[in-house]
């Protein structure tokens, strides 16, 4: 069920670019992939920056080695998408803190080949549920946008209709992990989607995760 960590170092590529479409409204968020990016200019939050720790620089450099196969992509991540909320300073949920290092601190890599969204993550200090670990929401949060970005970045727009996870230890806030995730299976307009968290040396598998997501439009 799981695949396993050392498979993430073979893999197959894509260029794509997520983008909203510009009749996107709230209640209908659409996303489609094209070859442009209409967020040129924005910082990309997804490049390594002073507080990430040496295990996440490792790993991410690691990603970065295999888009060079062209069997992975880097994601751009930005802290917002083109206006859609007119006059409303709208932030990316999980890009909504300033200072870096201190919230969700994470770059993606995709593998169009293997509908496979695999995300860095290094918790910060602003994500503590019980002491010295991470909440369990910002884990289902992080699980949701990893899982969701893979499928959108397979099938276009979908929603999140169900997010099953069980958490089988806890993480520690400021350690690396491994988010990844990848489609197993569309029917119709449902899409199935398997995400563990595993610590950046494979040894602790911290979490498990079923989601399903329903295709829009
Ligand atoms: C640069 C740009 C960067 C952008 C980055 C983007 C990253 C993105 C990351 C995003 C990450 C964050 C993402 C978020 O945070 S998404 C936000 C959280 N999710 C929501 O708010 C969703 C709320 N729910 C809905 O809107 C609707 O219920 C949806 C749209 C989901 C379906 O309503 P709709 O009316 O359209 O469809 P339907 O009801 O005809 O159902 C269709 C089929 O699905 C089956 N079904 C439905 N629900 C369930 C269920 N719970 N369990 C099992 N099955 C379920 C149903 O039986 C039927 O099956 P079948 O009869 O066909 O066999």
């Amino acid at each position: 069920m799981l695949r396993s960590y050392s498979r993430l170092f073979q893999r197959y590529p894509t260029i794509f670019t997520l983008t909203r479409l510009p009749t996107a409204r709230l209640q209908t968020c659409h996303f489609s992939i094209s070859s442009t990016c209409p967020t040129e200019g924005l910082r990309d939050f997804g490049l390594p920056n002073a507080t990430w720790g040496p295990n996440l620089r490792n790993l991410y450099d690691k990603f970065l080695d295999l888009t060079n196969t062209g069997l992975w992509r880097r994601i751009p991540s930005h802290n917002t998408t083109v206006n859609h909320l007119e006059g409303i300073g709208k932030r990316m949920f999980l890009r909504n803190i300033d200072e870096d290092g201190v919230g969700f601190e994470y770059c993606m890599f995709y593998n169009k080949a293997e509908s496979r969204m695999v995300c860095l993550f290094q918790p910060g200090p602003y994500l503590e549920g019980p002491p010295g670990y991470a909440h369990g929401g910002s884990i289902a949060t992080i699980i949701d946008s990893t899982a969701g970005a893979g499928a959108v970045y397979t099938c276009g727009s979908v929603m999140t209709a169900n997010l099953n996870i069980n958490y089988l230890k806890p993480i520690p806030l400021g350690c690396t992990l491994l988010v990844d995730s990848y489609v197993e299976k569309i029917e119709g307009r449902k899409v199935y989607s398997r995400c563990h968290i595993q610590s950046h040396d494979a040894l602790i598998l911290h979490t498990e995760a079923m989601a399903l997501y329903i295709k829009l439009g």
